[in-house]
């Protein structure tokens, strides 16, 4: 038994190991510090054995050694549980040869094979046995992220899907999605990725774009019909557990929103260390204070953004110190009620709308289904135009449930509501739509990477000088989402699918650089970089300072793979087949024209 269980929301399967989850095993271990990565917790030996012989060296009394020698002996090497499953990845389609930039082309052959490097299933029965494995069983096949992060996540996998079903892997994309679709019967939810240690929180609601992706791709609409029972089961998740009402301050009207709510008493089981020193080192914050923090530390890795300045509750964070402990204790996730969540959610709404009325048959359920969802979105258009949009900022912005103020400070989760269409009508119009880039365009003039996550220094890797590729692809979406918007009102506004358009060259010409400069090579036209010893890496995040660097910052170090990256850069190309690759050598600049 563990002394301090990770509570989850109201009665879902939580943490209960008593090797991954809070107790002393997991807090003497990780507090140890035995791994440069707290994440690095492989397979158990015999749950039984191994909990005897860790009384026998002293439980929690035993000294750094005695638990090195204890973990050395009784657990396997990480990733010990995966298979990989070197899947041939048939030739590259016609898209790819519209690509006309040689280079470029072959880089995208080449990351066309490198899913081969990301396809694992899960091998539990060939581990020793009794041994124990902290994954969370999933049936199917799946892409991991790469790196550390050797199972597969809820968001990450959306962006995935996208590339998956360029690369005609259109098997490998359903049976994630099925692997998700079991989820949901078996805890009632998505855990934030597959492994017991994320059982007590989601991660940004996305299963519905994957179905309508794969879709959209395949007709298949007999799996959509077969989805949508487990789909209104994640719904009634969502609604359940994350749901607030906020009076707006001028009628006094109460609006029902949504933000990531997770309850949560000890620190992540996969960041252990890092939790427990910035809940206890040099504070001394009461029982309560520490609660909220971990519960709010969670939260903030259940939005996908872990961290950033957006859940801070000061308006204007401070800058962090070197390890963002400090701005870390700010945390108020739970207060804020995310703009992208809420986007999110009317898409799940308006998906399930349509949906049930076109696969639930005549049944007068299915009609009652429809008719609830499309209340449900109607109610929540609503609700984001009193709380959520700014009319003098042109922009959907997070609310702060603390200081009931708005947040108009820039971040692309603004752009969320113009990628979904998400979009009351009042703010459909010219008078608008051609505002809602204006800080998106600043920020592309004053850097000349990608598109930065915040304009806040904070250390935390989801603020500047970060960008995301999924943030990218939101981003040019809505743009490409805006520019329909105005021309069907005739208005033509000029400048956003060249904006769009530079953003997608320093998109592709960041991550092609950096894996050049990492030792990525094509043969007969781009030799190795003169000193690079690796073999190309796509990192999972940019600097936006420059073309061509790695990311940096928040609680581990930059990953490597990378799941999201790669579908995003499939994405761009099979759109703009035409960008040329840049000399990586000399200083590369994409300006606003
Ligand atoms: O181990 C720390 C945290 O790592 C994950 O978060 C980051 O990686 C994920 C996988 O690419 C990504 O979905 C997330 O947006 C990143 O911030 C994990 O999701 C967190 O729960 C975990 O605590």
């Amino acid at each position: 038994a563990t002394s301090h269980q990770q509570s989850n929301t109201k009665g879902f399967p939580s943490c209960d190991s008593p090797i991954y989850c809070e107790g002393p095993l997991l807090r003497a271990v990780q507090l140890a510090e035995l791994f440069p990565d707290s994440k690095t917790f492989p397979t158990s030996k015999p749950v039984d054995k191994v909990l005897s012989i860790f009384d026998s060296i002293g439980g929690s009394n035993a000294t750094k050694d005695e638990l090195r020698v204890f973990v050395n002996e009784n657990f396997l090497s990480a990733g010990s549980d995966l298979n990989k499953l070197n899947m041939t990845i048939p030739k590259p389609l016609p898209w790819v040869n519209e690509i006309q930039d040689d280079e470029y082309k072959n880089w995208i052959e080449y990351l066309h094979q490198a899913w081969g490097d990301l396809i694992f299933e899960f091998n539990t029965a060939g581990l020793c046995d009794g041994c124990v494995s902290s994954t969370l069983p999933a049936k199917l096949p799946f892409v991991v992220p790469g790196g550390r992060f050797r199972e597969f996540y809820y968001w990450d996998s959306f962006f995935v899907i996208k590339g998956l079903l360029l690369s005609n892997q259109n098997e490998l994309a359903k049976g994630m999605i099925e692997n998700f679709l079991d989820f949901i019967q078996e805890y009632g939810f998505i855990p934030n990725g597959a492994r017991i240690y994320y059982l007590n929180r989601s991660q940004p609601p996305f299963l519905v774009e994957m179905v309508r992706a794969y879709y959209e791709t395949t007709g298949d609409d007999s799996f959509v019909k077969k989805a949508l029972p487990t789909l209104d089961k994640e719904y009634t998740f969502w609604i359940g557990n994350t749901t607030v009402s906020i009076a707006d301050s001028v009628s006094g009207k109460r609006y029902q929103l949504n933000r990531y709510n997770v309850e949560n008493t000890s620190p992540r089981p996969e960041s252990y260390a890092e939790d427990y020193k910035t809940a206890y080192d040099g504070t001394n914050f009461t029982t309560t204070q520490v609660i909220d923090l971990f519960s709010d530390l969670a939260a903030g890795a259940e939005s996908g953004w872990d961290y950033s300045s957006r859940w801070s509750k000061n308006r204007i964070p401070e800058v962090g110190d070197k390890n963002g402990y400090a701005i870390l204790r700010t945390l108020n996730t739970r207060n804020i009620v995310p703009v992208d969540l809420n986007a999110l959610l009317w898409s799940m709404e308006s998906n399930l709308a349509e949906w049930h009325t076109k696969y639930g048959g005549r049944s007068s359920r299915s009609a009652k289904r429809a008719n609830y969802y499309k209340k449900q979105a109607n109610k929540r258009l609503d609700a984001m135009e009193k709380i959520l949009w700014n009319d003098e900022e042109h922009m959907f912005c997070d609310y702060n449930l603390t200081s009931k103020t708005q947040a108009i400070e820039f971040s692309p989760a603004s752009m969320y509501p113009f990628w979904l269409n998400a979009i009351p009508e009042r703010v459909k119009s010219p008078k608008h739509l051609t505002h809602v880039f204006d800080q998106v365009r600043d920020a592309l003039s004053k850097y000349p990477g990608i598109l930065t996550t915040s304009l806040f220094n904070t250390t935390m890797q989801w603020d500047w000088p970060n960008g995301w590729p999924p943030l990218q692809y939101i981003t040019m979406q809505a743009m490409l989402n805006v520019d329909n918007l105005l021309n069907k009102q005739n208005h033509k506004d000029d400048t956003i699918l060249p904006m769009m358009y530079t953003l997608a060259e320093r998109n592709v010409a960041t991550a092609f650089c950096s894996w050049y400069k990492t030792g990525g090579k094509i043969p007969g036209l781009l030799s190795k970089y003169p000193g690079a010893t690796d073999d190309g890496h796509m990192f999972e995040k940019f600097d936006v300072t420059n073309i061509g660097g790695a990311g940096s910052g928040g609680e581990y170090t930059v990953q490597i793979g990378f799941g999201w990256t790669n579908g995003v850069t499939m994405w761009l190309f099979e759109l703009f087949p035409n960008m040329t690759a840049p000399d990586c050598e000399s200083s590369v600049t994409y300006n606003l024209s």
